[in-house]
């Protein structure tokens, strides 16, 4: 398949291959063992984020110096941004243990009793995923964090008593993707809030290097950059994709990293010069060559590339989206004249039919 010119592979992915994706910002397995060598330590390494990371440390200086425990933090943003990352930063800047856990592991209040009853003072706990805890959980969890104690309810029915429990001060560090989602008795007991946004490609780079330093690998400005202009605006897949590249140049490259190493490696990873990948490509190359640039419904494009619906509209649309490739209108999925250009490819004369007006031709 030559995909690097404008042809469009819409062959069916395998789970496999979508939970493979490179560019995917989750964390996978292999992820979890490097991001922890990967992790800034404090907050000075801790790359942008400017305007968190300065609000964040005078919450945690002012703790520090009135000799207390820091508020309650919450950390919105999408996935791979550095959530769990800042978490532990808030942690070793207090000079305090973290535990970690998430709110699909809490689906009973005695859950989150136990873990809370059993903290130590001026703990922090990351709480992953935080709109995803369960409601009895999330009752329990207001009163623990507004006057450091719990109502464990022993028994059932007309016998049940709440026994109180005192807990030590704590800091709950609250991490969510959809910070909309959250009640709001929930949201006003956090503190100070910090929402995460993608990162700029120089931005980019400077993880980049960071971790190159960290994993030993020669690389240049110009092979930096190649990679971090893929990476999504995400530091979870810059490293990635650095890895990928490693390993392309440990075998035809003596290990250097320069741009053409970079963009020969990730052309071997299908992984674009805008960062999308083969399902991403597959969706927006449908959209134009089957159907004109739209507008197309979801579950027909869907069709068109061999996808569920909900793997086109959760996994590739929303990047595409924010690209400004592909809009979302009330007749259907419309591509942008970007998305032509993007793919080489030359939008019809006059207009597409049903498009006229969307974009000011
Ligand atoms: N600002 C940053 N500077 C340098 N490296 C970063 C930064 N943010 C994240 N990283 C790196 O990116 C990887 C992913 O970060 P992290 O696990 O903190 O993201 P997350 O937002 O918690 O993701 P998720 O929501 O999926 O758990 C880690 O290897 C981390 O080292």
């Amino acid at each position: 398949m030559n995909w690097d010119e404008t042809g469009t592979d819409t062959g069916d992915l395998t789970d496999e291959q979508l939970d493979d994706r490179l560019v995917d910002a989750g964390a996978d397995g292999e992820d979890t063992a490097v991001e922890a060598a990967l992790r800034p330590k404090d907050l000075h390494e801790f790359v942008g984020q400017e305007k968190v990371r300065e609000q964040l440390d005078l919450v945690l200086k002012a703790a520090r110096a009135r000799g207390a425990t820091a508020d309650h933090v919450l950390l919105s943003g999408a996935p791979g941004l550095g959530k769990t990352t800042l978490s532990m930063i808030i942690a070793a800047e207090m000079g305090a243990p973290i535990r970690i856990t998430s709110g699909p592991a809490i689906q009973h209040a005695g859950d989150l009793a136990a873990i809370l009853s059993s903290l130590q003072e001026g703990e922090v706990l990351f709480l992953d995923e935080i709109h995803r805890m369960s409601r009895p959980a999330e009752e329990m969890l207001y009163m623990a964090m507004e006057d450091f104690r719990v109502d464990v309810i022993v028994g059932k029915g007309p016998g049940a008593t709440a026994i109180p429990l005192e807990l030590p001060p704590f800091t709950l560090v609250g991490a969510t993707t959809r910070a909309g989602l959250l009640p709001p008795p929930l949201r006003d007991r956090f503190g100070f809030t910090g929402h995460m946004e993608f990162y700029a490609p120089t931005e980019l780079e400077r993880v980049i290097h960071r971790s190159a330093g960290l994993l030993d690998v020669a690389i240049d400005t110009a092979g930096a950059a190649e990679i971090a202009g893929r990476s999504r605006g995400t530091p979870r897949i810059a490293n990635r994709l650095l890895r990928r590249v490693r390993d392309y140049a440990q075998v035809k490259a003596e290990g250097r990293i320069d741009r053409d190493i970079a963009a020969a490696a990730l052309r071997v990873y299908e992984v674009d010069a805008r960062g999308l990948d083969r399902l991403d490509r597959a969706v927006l190359g449908a959209l134009l060559k089957l159907f004109g640039g739209g507008p197309v419904g979801i579950s027909t494009l869907a069709v068109a590339v061999g996808e569920e619906r909900e793997t086109v509209e959760e996994v590739a649309e929303p990047f595409l989206v924010r690209e400004g490739l592909l809009a979302r209108t009330p007749r259907g999925r419309v591509a942008t004249p970007a998305a032509w250009a993007h793919l080489g490819l030359v939008p019809p004369q006059h207009g597409v039919k049903g498009q006229q007006g969307l974009f000011g031709a």
